[in-house]
C-alpha cells in the first residue's frame, strides 16, 4: 500500500466486518507510522465509524489483524464524560501515579485549568470536548483514534478545536487516525488522507502542504477538488449560476 515508507510503524490494521449478509469492510489495510496524522474520509454509511470502533478494539465481531505498538486512546464525537463525576475525576479516571498533577497539566493544555471542579453539565459543548481531549492526552497515547471529534461543534468552536489539535500534535508528537466527512478538515490537519469507499481504501493521498495551512494555500484547492470529485460532490464553482 502507499504512504510514508520511513518511520517506525505504530499501528497496522487489516480489518473485515459484516453485519449479517451486508459486508461493510471487506479487508481494509492501514498502516500508521510514528507521528503521522491520517484522516479517514468517506461518504455517509461508508463504514468509517465501524472501522474506527474495530481499530479501537471496541468491536469483538470485527475480524482480521490489528497490530499496535504502545498505548492508544479514543475521542468520540460526543464527549462521553460521566455526568456524576467532576471534570478532574473524569480526566483522571483509572489513572495511577501522580494523578492530580497529571490531570492539572492535561487540563491546562486544553485551556481549562480553572474548570477542574466543574460538573460536565456546566460546560459548553466545546469545553466538554476539550475535557475529552485532556482525558485522552493524559494517558500519553502513542496513537489517538478520533471519531469525528469536532463533528458536534458549531463552526467557530470547530475551527478553534482544529487549531488546538494542531498545537497538541506539535507538542506531543502523537500519531492519529481521525474520521471525518469534512474534506477541508482532512486537508488542514492530516499528513495523509485515506478514502473509504465500497468497503476498501479506495485512495491513499499524501498531503504534502506546509503548516499552518489555510484553504487558500497553494495545492489545497487541487487536492480539495480531487477529493470532492472522488466523493461525488460537485464543487461550488460548478454549481454556481
Ligand atoms: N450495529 C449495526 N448493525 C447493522 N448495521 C450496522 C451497524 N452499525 C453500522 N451498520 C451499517 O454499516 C454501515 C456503515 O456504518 P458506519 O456508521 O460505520 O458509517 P459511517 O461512514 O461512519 O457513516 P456516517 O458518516 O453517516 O457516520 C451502514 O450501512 C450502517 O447501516
Amino acid at each position: 500500500m502507499a504512504g510514508r515508507a520511513e518511520g517506525e510503524l505504530i499501528a497496522g490494521f487489516d480489518v473485515r466486518r459484516a453485519f449479517g449478509a451486508s459486508v461493510v469492510l471487506s479487508g481494509v489495510d492501514i498502516m500508521i507510522r510514528r507521528g503521522e496524522v491520517v484522516a479517514l474520509l468517506g461518504g455517509s454509511g461508508s463504514g468509517k465509524s465501524t472501522l474506527l470502533r474495530a481499530l479501537a478494539g471496541l468491536d469483538p465481531d470485527a475480524t482480521g489483524t490489528i497490530t499496535r505498538h504502545g498505548r492508544s486512546a479514543v475521542v468520540f464525537q460526543e464527549h462521553r464524560l460521566l455526568p456524576w463525576k467532576r471534570v478532574a475525576a473524569n480526566v483522571g479516571l483509572g489513572l495511577t501515579g501522580d494523578v492530580p498533577r497529571r490531570v492539572a497539566a492535561a487540563l491546562a493544555e486544553v485551556g481549562l485549568a480553572d474548570r477542574e471542579r466543574a460538573w460536565p453539565a456546566e460546560l459548553s459543548g466545546g469545553q466538554a470536548q476539550r475535557v475529552a481531549f485532556a482525558r485522552a492526552l493524559v494517558r500519553e497515547p502513542d496513537l489517538l483514534l478520533l471519531d469525528e471529534p469536532f463533528g458536534a461543534l458549531d463552526a467557530l468552536t470547530r475551527l478553534r478545536m482544529q487549531g488546538l489539535f494542531g498545537r497538541l500534535r506539535a507538542e506531543h508528537g502523537f500519531s492519529a487516525l481521525f474520521v471525518t466527512h469534512d474534506v477541508d478538515e482532512a486537508l488542514l490537519l492530516s499528513d495523509r488522507i485515506l478514502l473509504l469507499d465500497g468497503g476498501v481504501i479506495a485512495e491513499d493521498i499524501a498531503v504534502d502542504l506546509d503548516h499552518p495551512r489555510t484553504p487558500d494555500h497553494s495545492g489545497f484547492g487541487v487536492l480539495r477538488r480531487r477529493l470532492l470529485a472522488r466523493l461525488g460532490v460537485p464543487v461550488l464553482e460548478e454549481i454556481a449560476p
